[in-house]
């Protein structure tokens, strides 16, 4: 009997869901509705999860695959695992190791992480603990030299790609944190932008964290600041953010060397059609020109299978993760990410798909059950 994150007991986290019932007893409760919640009347939150419940599967039989290949190729290199860890901002409100924790936990199966530009640890003791690579979120933020200090920053500590949150001009009205006027205590928050890192207060029927983006996040940005963003840098560049056809044509058009199809977890514009959805117009329009990562509610590793045979070319994981950070630190990160791994390999063998090039379109069908 194996025990888990879930403490002496035997182990009973056989779902993803299961790290979320001991992440939100461990957490405040402002902090758990910061994790769990998305913006407005939260549609697009739950709509991520229902386009995944709704879509099935065309399996293949007695095709002879006992032990499938999980790995992709992207940028030149081997991943083992389909999916990496998306940027999740100040990992210490959920875990006083913070992004350190969280890339150990990723390390041990050699999955990629997205550092947040407002991680709360510094770029540098997260690469020094990571056992995979990384890879740097950006926001756009009005103080531009800020920007290139960091990029210089990934670069010299070894970061092998940037992504550019491109969803966010201005924070979405999330209620939860409105109505718990959430704030992130200095000693959880940013460390990497120096006096630009500042707190700021939420005041009367507002959150610190909305107040701080209407601050510093810079709304005016168009595809010319991504050609700048990308003349400032050897590093690839992804959008991050990427809903429609027309978008992704514009974002390879103006130099984007990779794309996240994303609705921001359902915590951007409420009502935004799913993740799921966006992929499909996404990849018909970019047919195979720079690869596509896909976010939004995938909490299982069929959900992984489902988004890479819509043209994903990986997957990268936001609450999942960080239910297991929360509930156990490294070790409930590298538990949630196994688990995945787990039902990955058992929906591959169950579909008859022994690599993950054997993922297409086929295997989906669209109409009803
Ligand atoms: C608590 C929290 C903080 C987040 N912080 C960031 C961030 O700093 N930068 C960013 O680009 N996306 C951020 N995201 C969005 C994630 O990168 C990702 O798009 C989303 O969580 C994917 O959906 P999922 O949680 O259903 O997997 C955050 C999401 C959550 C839940
Ligand atoms: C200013 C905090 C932004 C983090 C973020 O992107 C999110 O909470 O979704």
């Amino acid at each position: 009997m194996t025990t888990s994150a879930l403490g002496q007991e035997p182990s009973v986290a056989l779902r993803t869901e299961d790290f979320a019932v001991l992440a939100q007893a461990r957490l405040e409760p402002a902090v758990w509705d910061f994790l769990s919640g998305g913006s407005g009347a939260e549609r697009t939150l739950a709509g991520n999860l229902r386009a995944f419940d709704a879509v099935r599967l065309r399996p293949r039989i007695l095709t002879g695959t006992a032990e499938p290949d999980t790995g992709v190729e992207l940028f030149a290199h081997r991943w083992p695992v389909p999916f990496a860890i998306a940027p999740v901002a100040c990992n210490r409100l959920l875990h006083p190791e913070g992004e350190v924790a969280t890339v150990r936990g990723a390390g041990a199966l050699g999955a990629v992480t997205i550092v947040p530009m407002l991680a709360s640890r510094t770029l540098e003791d997260i690469r020094a603990a990571a056992g995979a690579p990384l890879w740097l979120q950006l926001f756009w933020t009005r103080d531009r030299a800020l920007m290139t200090e960091l990029v210089e920053r990934a670069e010299s500590a070894g970061y092998g790609a940037l992504v550019i949150t491109s969803d966010m001009p201005v924070m979405a009205r999330r209620l939860r944190d409105l109505r718990n006027r959430f704030v992130i205590e200095p000693e959880f928050g940013p460390v990497n932008l120096g006096s630009a890192g500042v707190q700021v207060r939420g005041g009367e029927g507002e959150s610190g964290v909305r107040a701080h983006a209407a601050k510093t996040f810079d709304p005016t940005a168009t595809w010319r600041d991504l050609e700048w963003l990308r003349s400032t840098t050897r590093l690839p560049v992804i959008v991050k953010g990427v809903l429609t056809d027309r978008d992704a044509e514009l974002a390879v058009r103006h130099g984007a060397q990779g794309v996240v199809v994303s609705n921001h977890g359902g915590r951007q514009l409420d009502g935004a059609q799913s993740s799921l959805t966006a992929l499909r117009e996404v990849t018909r329009a970019l047919g195979g020109r720079v690869p596509v990562f896909v976010d939004g509610g995938v909490r299982r590793g069929v959900d992984v299978l489902v988004a890479l045979a819509a043209g994903a070319d990986a997957v990268l994981l936001g609450r999942a993760p960080m239910w297991g950070l929360a509930a156990a630190g490294e070790r409930g990160v590298r538990e949630v990410l196994a688990l995945i791994l787990e039902e990955l390999r058992e929906a591959m063998r169950l579909c008859g798909a022994a690599t993950t090039a054997d993922l297409g379109p086929d295997l989906l069908s669209w109409s009803a059950p």
